[in-house]
């Protein structure tokens, strides 16, 4: 069985059809790369197994549940339980500091006491490096400190999949080279499942799978 299963993914805006019908399987521990053009529909591919976009047609299995079938409400907690986000602009809070920015899906998910959202906060800025960065603003950490905040983040309620769209797009090439190395010593040593959407021809190579949208279908 494997972790994330999507079949017949179709979406449109308007008259585009932007997702003509797309298939996927991951399984656990996997890291996928896809690639594609501009436009080719990879963005709101991947907020389709995000559950943040629902599709026309199609299903995705996400560990067994079918995802879609799931009111709003269910859906939201599904999501901030299951599934991690990196994004290319990492969306940190500027007010807060590097550890409640990475403790935020914590207190937003409600069901772990407070000392252990922060304990599990600080073991992973401590494994991602910034030890001595947990009490900045974002302001005051670099980009590539920043991105590996919003790293955290993703992973701090320990989800089934993590999901990134460009994660390195806003990095100059040596924190991009440093943050792919992350994502795979993530997945050997904790395990962790990425689909990582990327135009960065490095970052695909080093994948398990390479896989190439075009025009709203997977080529390969
Ligand atoms: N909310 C929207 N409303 C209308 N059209 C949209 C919307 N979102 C995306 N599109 C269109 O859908 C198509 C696919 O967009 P998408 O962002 O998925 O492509 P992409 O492969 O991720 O591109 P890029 O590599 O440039 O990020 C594009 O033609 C885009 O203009």
């Amino acid at each position: 069985m494997h972790l994330l299963q999507a079949s017949g993914i179709r979406r449109k805006y308007g008259s585009l059809q932007v997702l003509k019908g797309i298939d996927l399987d991951v399984a656990q521990g996997e890291v996928v790369a896809i690639v594609g053009a501009s436009g080719a529909g990879k963005s709101t591919f991947l907020h389709i197994l995000g559950t943040l976009d629902r599709p026309e047609e199609g299903h995705v299995f996400i560990e067994n549940t079918n995802v879609f079938t799931q009111k709003d409400k269910d859906l939201a907690r599904f999501r901030n339980e299951k599934i991690g986000f990196i994004f290319q602009f990492h969306n940190l809070l500027a007010e807060f500091t590097a550890l409640e920015n990475a403790c935020m899906p914590g207190y937003i998910h409600g069901n772990m006491p407070e000392r252990e959202i922060l304990k599990r906060g600080k073991e992973l800025l401590d494994l991602l490096g910034l030890a001595h960065r947990m009490n900045h603003l974002p302001s005051q950490l670099s980009g590539g400190e920043q991105q590996r905040v919003a790293v955290a983040r993703a992973l701090l309620n320990k989800p089934s999949i993590v999901l990134a769209d460009e994660p390195s797009g806003n990095l100059d090439s040596q924190n991009a080279v440093e943050l792919h190395q992350l994502f795979f010593r993530l997945r050997n040593e904790t395990g962790q499942t990425f689909v990582i959407v990327t135009h960065n021809e490095d970052l695909a190579g080093m994948a398990d799978r390479r896989l190439v949208m075009q025009d709203g279908l997977m080529l390969s």
